[in-house]
């Protein structure tokens, strides 16, 4: 898969080591965030990886803040965006199998590297299962248009 991964100033150690695990994976990575640990606006980045997307330049994301939270509310923002923050394993699959989110996001401050590896992992495993989900997400998606 074709990943875009984004981060601010307090994930740039964990926006790496991900980026690496993820390629170890044999995925290709796009970088959209910052690679410097110089204060900056996490609203940049969740937009950027957003719109890449939406487009289609990507198949999905990875977003990275101090929270998760931040980054992924302003790339909720982009039309069909499905940004999820995710702090668990149990999580990070539930929101592919019944949100079909096209964006993970999770804290560098609140997780560790390892942990963040398994919620990828876990995210990217797993499937859609469609079915009664699909009515619910075109509802969030009816709600762009009103
Ligand atoms: O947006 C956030 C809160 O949900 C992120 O944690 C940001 O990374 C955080 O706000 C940045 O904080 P800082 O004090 O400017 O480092």
């Amino acid at each position: 898969m074709k990943i875009g991964i984004g981060n601010d100033h307090s994930a740039v150690e964990m926006k790496f080591a991900i980026k690496k695990y993820l390629e170890e994976m044999g995925h290709e990575v796009v970088n959209y965030g910052t690679d410097s640990t110089e204060s900056c606006d996490y609203p940049e980045y969740g937009e950027k990886v957003g719109r890449a997307v939406a487009a289609g330049e990507v198949d999905c994301g990875v977003l990275i803040c101090g929270t998760g939270v931040g980054i992924s509310l302003a790339a909720n923002k982009v039309k069909g965006v499905r940004a999820a923050v995710c702090s668990d394993v149990t999580t990070a699959h539930l929101v592919k199998e019944h949100n079909n989110a096209n964006i993970i996001a999770f804290g560098a401050r609140i997780v560790g590297i390892e942990k963040a590896k398994d919620i990828v992992k876990a995210y990217l495993n797993a499937e859609f299962q469609g079915g009664r989900h699909e009515k619910r997400i075109a509802m969030i998606h009816e709600i762009e248009s009103r």
